[in-house]
């Protein structure tokens, strides 16, 4: 039996959200890819629906809005008055993707350089690193670079998807926006992150974000699972039967012939 209540209907993905700025974008896709499509249809997701949970951190110079943009997120809640995250925070956020559950697990670490030792022990396993910065203070994005070093040094570069999201868009111009914009997704592209521009304060692009991100970590981790069962169907149970010369069986009726 369940014991988890089901999924918020608000928290319900159907498609594919599109990304915020085409040239760069993790990729341009209008929908999600058939295979993953065709393995949700069938529930042969593997661990994915089940026990996976993917990790997120947000990392970024203090006072840029992470924990607002968190938040805003998934308490549609907004503070005006900063308080400092000592450490790390965290929240579980839970989804269904093409009818499949899947929950990210949302790390809020400290900007400040006090506590950042401690934050930067939690670094580590993270599926997607999503660094902010703020766009009215340019030296936030100047700082990025040094953000996406230190989360990578506890996690694999080549597993990481990226993010780098530009923070209350409300308190600039548009000309001031569409000048720091530039920067942003010239590192963007640098850096193989996708780029997004939100405001906590009015909830821009705010719930389209993590869309986009639970969305492609998804799409993924069931990628990377189809990849790994390889031939062997995924969703099969796997029997390890003392009594038969097989190994593997598989609990569905018909099996590859090489088990039979
Ligand atoms: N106008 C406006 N203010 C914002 C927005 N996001 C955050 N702020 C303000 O910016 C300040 C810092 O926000 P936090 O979310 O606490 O910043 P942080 O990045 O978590 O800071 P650390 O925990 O120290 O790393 C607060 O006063 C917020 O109210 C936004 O979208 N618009
Ligand atoms: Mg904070």
């Amino acid at each position: 039996m369940s014991v988890l209540p089901p999924v918020r209907r608000d928290r319900v993905i159907a498609q594919l959200p599109q990304y915020f700025r085409k040239e760069a974008a993790q990729h341009t896709k209008e929908d999600f890819n058939n295979k993953v499509k065709t393995a949700c249809q069938e529930q042969r997701t593997g661990t994915v629906g089940r026990f996976k949970i993917s990790k997120v951190i947000v990392v970024g110079d203090l006072a840029v809005g992470k924990t607002c943009l968190i938040n805003r997120f998934c308490k549609d809640a907004f503070d005006k008055n900063y308080k400092a995250t000592i450490g790390v925070d965290f929240e579980m956020e839970r989804f269904e993707v093409l009818g499949v559950p899947f929950s990210l697990q949302l790390w809020d670490t400290a900007g400040q350089e006090r506590f950042k030792c401690i934050a930067s022990t939690y670094y580590r396993g993270a599926q997607v690193v999503i660094i902010a910065f703020d766009v009215t203070d340019v030296a936030s994005l100047g700082h990025v670079r040094q953000w996406l070093e230190d989360a990578l040094k506890e996690n694999d570069p080549t597993a990481v998807q990226l993010f780098l999201v530009g923070t209350k868009k409300d308190l600039s111009s548009p000309a001031q926006y569409s000048q720091i914009e530039q920067d942003a997704i010239k590192i963007a592209q640098e850096i193989s992150a996708e780029y997004w521009a939100v405001s906590s304060l009015t909830g821009e692009n705010v719930k389209e974000f993590f869309f986009r991100v639970a969305s492609l970590a998804f799409e993924t981790n069931v990628l990377a699972e189809l990849e790994k069962s390889g031939s062997r169907q995924i969703g099969d149970v796997v029997r390890i039967n003392s009594t038969s010369n097989n190994l593997y069986t598989s609990s569905k009726k018909k099996q590859p012939s090489c088990c039979q």
